[in-house]
Protein backbone atom coordinates (compact mmCIF):
# COMPACT_ATOMS: atom_id res chain seq x y z
CA UNK A 1 0.00 0.00 0.00
CA UNK A 2 1.49 3.51 -0.96
CA UNK A 3 1.40 6.46 1.36
CA UNK A 4 -0.97 9.19 1.84
CA UNK A 5 1.54 11.57 -0.56
CA UNK A 6 2.04 8.38 -3.11
CA UNK A 7 -1.81 8.14 -3.48
CA UNK A 8 -2.21 12.21 -3.79
CA UNK A 9 0.55 12.15 -6.63
CA UNK A 10 -1.21 9.11 -8.60
CA UNK A 11 -4.46 11.47 -8.37
CA UNK A 12 -2.54 14.36 -9.74
CA UNK A 13 -0.74 12.72 -12.48
CA UNK A 14 -4.25 11.37 -13.62
CA UNK A 15 -5.99 14.77 -13.73
CA UNK A 16 -2.88 16.42 -15.23
CA UNK A 17 -3.18 13.90 -18.05
CA UNK A 18 -6.57 15.59 -18.71
CA UNK A 19 -5.12 19.15 -19.10
CA UNK A 20 -2.24 18.17 -21.13
CA UNK A 21 -4.78 16.48 -23.44
CA UNK A 22 -6.69 19.72 -23.64
CA UNK A 23 -4.19 22.64 -23.56
CA UNK A 24 -0.81 21.43 -25.05
CA UNK A 25 2.65 23.15 -23.52
CA UNK A 26 2.87 25.24 -26.71
CA UNK A 27 -0.34 27.14 -26.24
CA UNK A 28 0.95 27.11 -22.07
CA UNK A 29 4.46 28.85 -23.09
CA UNK A 30 2.16 31.77 -25.17
CA UNK A 31 -0.16 32.21 -22.06
CA UNK A 32 3.35 32.52 -19.82
CA UNK A 33 4.25 34.65 -21.90
CA UNK A 34 1.57 37.03 -22.26
CA UNK A 35 1.37 37.60 -18.70
CA UNK A 36 3.03 40.17 -16.14
CA UNK A 37 6.50 38.68 -15.34
CA UNK A 38 6.60 36.67 -11.92
CA UNK A 39 7.34 38.89 -8.73
CA UNK A 40 10.46 38.87 -6.69
CA UNK A 41 9.64 36.57 -3.51
CA UNK A 42 13.39 36.73 -1.89
CA UNK A 43 12.98 40.09 -0.88
CA UNK A 44 9.66 40.41 0.75
CA UNK A 45 9.75 36.96 2.44
CA UNK A 46 12.98 37.69 4.61
CA UNK A 47 12.76 41.20 6.46
CA UNK A 48 14.73 42.42 9.26
CA UNK A 49 13.02 42.12 12.48
CA UNK A 50 9.75 40.77 11.80
CA UNK A 51 8.59 37.28 10.20
CA UNK A 52 6.16 37.71 7.04
CA UNK A 53 3.35 35.64 7.02
CA UNK A 54 2.12 33.71 3.59
CA UNK A 55 -1.77 33.06 3.70
CA UNK A 56 -3.34 30.19 2.51
CA UNK A 57 -6.98 29.21 0.41
CA UNK A 58 -7.37 26.00 1.69
CA UNK A 59 -11.05 24.38 1.22
CA UNK A 60 -10.46 21.07 2.78
CA UNK A 61 -7.32 18.32 3.21
CA UNK A 62 -6.83 15.15 3.14
CA UNK A 63 -6.17 15.30 7.22
CA UNK A 64 -9.63 16.87 8.21
CA UNK A 65 -11.30 16.58 5.40
CA UNK A 66 -13.99 19.63 4.66
CA UNK A 67 -12.45 23.33 6.31
CA UNK A 68 -14.37 25.63 4.88
CA UNK A 69 -16.89 26.44 2.05
CA UNK A 70 -14.80 29.34 0.62
CA UNK A 71 -17.33 30.41 -2.60
CA UNK A 72 -15.27 33.53 -3.15
CA UNK A 73 -11.37 33.11 -3.21
CA UNK A 74 -10.74 36.30 -4.58
CA UNK A 75 -12.31 37.91 -1.72
CA UNK A 76 -10.79 36.00 1.17
CA UNK A 77 -7.68 36.54 -0.57
CA UNK A 78 -8.37 40.89 -0.59
CA UNK A 79 -8.87 39.85 3.11
CA UNK A 80 -5.63 38.46 3.61
CA UNK A 81 -3.76 41.63 1.87
CA UNK A 82 -5.75 43.66 3.68
CA UNK A 83 -4.65 42.61 6.79
CA UNK A 84 -1.16 42.80 6.10
CA UNK A 85 -0.11 39.02 4.48
CA UNK A 86 2.83 38.93 2.05
CA UNK A 87 2.35 36.24 -0.21
CA UNK A 88 -1.05 34.21 -0.86
CA UNK A 89 -1.06 30.70 -0.91
CA UNK A 90 -3.23 28.83 -3.19
CA UNK A 91 -4.26 25.27 -3.45
CA UNK A 92 -4.66 24.07 -6.88
CA UNK A 93 -5.11 20.24 -5.96
CA UNK A 94 -8.75 19.20 -7.21
CA UNK A 95 -8.93 15.48 -5.00
CA UNK A 96 -7.97 16.38 -2.02
CA UNK A 97 -8.01 19.95 -0.88
CA UNK A 98 -10.99 20.55 -3.07
CA UNK A 99 -8.87 23.57 -4.99
CA UNK A 100 -8.44 24.23 -8.57
CA UNK A 101 -6.27 26.39 -10.98
CA UNK A 102 -9.37 28.87 -11.40
CA UNK A 103 -8.93 29.63 -7.53
CA UNK A 104 -5.39 30.58 -8.87
CA UNK A 105 -6.99 32.84 -11.50
CA UNK A 106 -9.16 34.56 -9.28
CA UNK A 107 -6.66 34.99 -6.57
CA UNK A 108 -4.42 36.36 -9.18
CA UNK A 109 -6.91 38.65 -9.94
CA UNK A 110 -7.50 40.04 -6.95
CA UNK A 111 -4.35 41.18 -5.09
CA UNK A 112 -1.31 42.51 -5.64
CA UNK A 113 1.06 40.44 -3.49
CA UNK A 114 2.83 37.23 -4.70
CA UNK A 115 0.74 34.08 -5.32
CA UNK A 116 2.08 30.33 -4.54
CA UNK A 117 0.49 27.44 -6.67
CA UNK A 118 0.10 25.03 -3.61
CA UNK A 119 0.09 21.86 -5.28
CA UNK A 120 2.13 18.20 -6.01
CA UNK A 121 4.02 19.16 -8.79
CA UNK A 122 5.80 16.80 -10.78
CA UNK A 123 6.09 17.79 -14.14
CA UNK A 124 7.43 20.66 -16.17
CA UNK A 125 4.08 21.17 -17.35
CA UNK A 126 2.61 22.05 -13.94
CA UNK A 127 5.23 24.53 -13.32
CA UNK A 128 4.53 25.91 -17.03
CA UNK A 129 1.11 25.90 -15.39
CA UNK A 130 1.64 27.97 -12.63
CA UNK A 131 3.64 30.89 -14.34
CA UNK A 132 0.70 31.08 -17.55
CA UNK A 133 -1.85 31.24 -14.74
CA UNK A 134 0.22 34.04 -12.70
CA UNK A 135 1.86 32.56 -9.94
CA UNK A 136 5.18 33.68 -8.63
CA UNK A 137 6.19 30.89 -6.47
CA UNK A 138 5.69 27.44 -6.83
CA UNK A 139 5.53 24.76 -3.72
CA UNK A 140 8.12 21.44 -4.61
CA UNK A 141 7.98 18.79 -2.46
CA UNK A 142 11.32 16.86 -1.55
CA UNK A 143 9.52 14.11 -0.29
CA UNK A 144 7.53 13.87 -3.61
CA UNK A 145 10.15 13.81 -6.03
CA UNK A 146 13.64 11.82 -7.80
CA UNK A 147 16.46 14.18 -6.94
CA UNK A 148 17.03 14.69 -10.34
CA UNK A 149 13.27 15.46 -10.94
CA UNK A 150 13.68 17.56 -8.37
CA UNK A 151 16.83 19.56 -9.30
CA UNK A 152 15.46 20.27 -13.08
CA UNK A 153 11.90 21.59 -11.71
CA UNK A 154 13.98 24.20 -9.15
CA UNK A 155 16.06 25.59 -12.33
CA UNK A 156 12.81 25.37 -14.36
CA UNK A 157 10.35 27.51 -11.58
CA UNK A 158 13.55 29.89 -11.13
CA UNK A 159 14.36 30.27 -15.10
CA UNK A 160 11.03 31.45 -15.84
CA UNK A 161 11.44 33.97 -13.06
CA UNK A 162 9.29 32.61 -10.18
CA UNK A 163 10.93 30.87 -6.92
CA UNK A 164 10.37 27.83 -5.75
CA UNK A 165 9.58 26.94 -2.47
CA UNK A 166 10.55 23.43 -1.22
CA UNK A 167 9.56 22.06 1.42
CA UNK A 168 11.31 19.48 3.32
CA UNK A 169 10.48 17.17 6.83
CA UNK A 170 13.90 16.50 8.03
CA UNK A 171 17.47 17.16 7.40
CA UNK A 172 18.31 14.83 5.13
CA UNK A 173 15.75 16.50 2.79
CA UNK A 174 17.12 19.68 3.44
CA UNK A 175 20.22 18.28 2.03
CA UNK A 176 18.94 17.32 -1.45
CA UNK A 177 17.04 20.91 -1.23
CA UNK A 178 20.19 22.88 -1.24
CA UNK A 179 21.38 20.49 -3.50
CA UNK A 180 18.65 21.02 -5.82
CA UNK A 181 19.32 24.66 -5.44
CA UNK A 182 16.43 25.88 -3.05
CA UNK A 183 16.60 29.72 -1.91
CA UNK A 184 13.28 29.08 -0.02
CA UNK A 185 13.12 26.51 2.25
CA UNK A 186 9.79 25.50 3.87
CA UNK A 187 9.96 23.04 6.50
CA UNK A 188 6.34 21.67 6.92
CA UNK A 189 5.59 20.29 10.28
CA UNK A 190 2.56 17.31 8.79
CA UNK A 191 4.70 14.65 8.02
CA UNK A 192 2.78 13.81 4.15
CA UNK A 193 3.32 10.09 4.75
CA UNK A 194 1.11 10.24 8.37
CA UNK A 195 -0.38 13.37 7.90
CA UNK A 196 0.55 13.92 12.07
CA UNK A 197 1.34 17.56 13.24
CA UNK A 198 4.42 17.83 14.94
CA UNK A 199 5.21 21.75 16.13
CA UNK A 200 8.86 20.72 16.90
CA UNK A 201 9.61 19.55 13.39
CA UNK A 202 11.09 23.40 12.44
CA UNK A 203 13.11 23.77 15.48
CA UNK A 204 14.67 20.87 14.77
CA UNK A 205 15.16 21.12 11.05
CA UNK A 206 15.69 24.32 10.34
CA UNK A 207 19.67 24.50 12.03
CA UNK A 208 20.51 22.90 8.99
CA UNK A 209 19.07 24.97 6.53
CA UNK A 210 21.88 27.56 5.35
CA UNK A 211 21.95 31.08 6.33
CA UNK A 212 21.61 32.60 3.26
CA UNK A 213 18.50 30.51 2.31
CA UNK A 214 14.70 31.85 3.31
CA UNK A 215 13.07 29.75 6.43
CA UNK A 216 9.50 29.27 5.96
CA UNK A 217 6.90 27.38 8.53
CA UNK A 218 4.76 25.36 7.08
CA UNK A 219 1.43 24.03 9.53
CA UNK A 220 -0.22 23.63 12.83
CA UNK A 221 -0.07 27.43 13.40
CA UNK A 222 -3.27 28.30 15.47
CA UNK A 223 -2.49 32.11 16.53
CA UNK A 224 -0.03 34.36 17.31
CA UNK A 225 1.47 32.69 20.09
CA UNK A 226 2.82 29.76 17.51
CA UNK A 227 3.93 32.29 15.22
CA UNK A 228 6.38 33.68 17.91
CA UNK A 229 7.60 30.27 18.59
CA UNK A 230 8.41 29.79 15.24
CA UNK A 231 9.92 33.33 14.93
CA UNK A 232 12.41 32.10 18.07
CA UNK A 233 13.26 28.83 15.96
CA UNK A 234 14.24 30.83 13.10
CA UNK A 235 11.67 31.65 10.89
CA UNK A 236 11.61 34.29 8.69
CA UNK A 237 7.97 33.51 7.25
CA UNK A 238 5.02 31.35 8.45
CA UNK A 239 2.68 29.49 6.38
CA UNK A 240 -1.12 29.46 7.90
CA UNK A 241 -4.16 28.00 6.46
CA UNK A 242 -6.69 26.26 8.57
CA UNK A 243 -6.52 28.94 11.34
CA UNK A 244 -7.60 31.62 8.50
CA UNK A 245 -9.98 29.83 6.89
CA UNK A 246 -11.78 28.59 9.65
CA UNK A 247 -11.88 32.26 11.51
CA UNK A 248 -14.64 34.15 10.91
CA UNK A 249 -12.56 37.46 11.07
CA UNK A 250 -9.38 36.73 8.28
CA UNK A 251 -8.37 39.97 7.79
CA UNK A 252 -7.90 40.79 11.64
CA UNK A 253 -6.23 37.04 12.07
CA UNK A 254 -4.06 38.00 9.77
CA UNK A 255 -2.74 41.71 11.22
CA UNK A 256 -2.55 39.42 14.53
CA UNK A 257 -0.47 37.22 13.02
CA UNK A 258 1.79 39.95 11.30
CA UNK A 259 1.75 41.88 14.50
CA UNK A 260 2.84 38.49 16.71
CA UNK A 261 6.02 38.37 13.88
CA UNK A 262 6.83 42.06 14.59
CA UNK A 263 7.09 42.19 18.31
CA UNK A 264 9.49 43.44 19.80
CA UNK A 265 10.62 41.05 22.19
CA UNK A 266 11.60 38.75 19.33
CA UNK A 267 14.88 41.00 17.83
CA UNK A 268 17.18 39.98 20.87
CA UNK A 269 16.46 36.39 19.83
CA UNK A 270 16.53 37.15 16.31
CA UNK A 271 19.88 39.28 15.96
O1 LIG B 1 -3.58 24.41 7.54
P1 LIG B 1 -2.26 24.59 8.20
O2 LIG B 1 -1.98 23.59 9.29
O3 LIG B 1 -2.06 26.01 8.67
O4 LIG B 1 -1.12 24.30 7.11
C1 LIG B 1 -0.96 25.14 5.97
C2 LIG B 1 0.05 24.52 4.99
O5 LIG B 1 1.29 24.43 5.63
C3 LIG B 1 -0.41 23.17 4.51
O6 LIG B 1 -1.61 23.35 3.82
C4 LIG B 1 0.60 22.47 3.61
C5 LIG B 1 1.94 22.46 3.76
N1 LIG B 1 2.52 21.75 2.78
C6 LIG B 1 1.57 21.27 1.98
C7 LIG B 1 1.70 20.49 0.82
C8 LIG B 1 0.55 20.17 0.15
C9 LIG B 1 -0.68 20.57 0.61
C10 LIG B 1 -0.82 21.34 1.76
C11 LIG B 1 0.33 21.70 2.45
Amino acid sequence: MGTVLDDIVAGVREDLAVREAATPLAELKERAARVPGAIDCVSRLRVEDAVTVIAEVKRSSPSKGALATITDPAALAAEYEKGGATVISVLTEQRKFNGSLADLDSVRAAVDIPVLRKDFVVTPYQVWEARAHGADLVLLIVAALEQTVLTSLVERVHSLGMTALVEVHDTEEVVRAVDAGARVIGVNARDLKTLEVDRGTFARVAPAIPADVVKIAESGVRGPHDVMDYARAGADAVLVGEALVTDDAPRQSVADLVAAGAHPSLRAVRQ
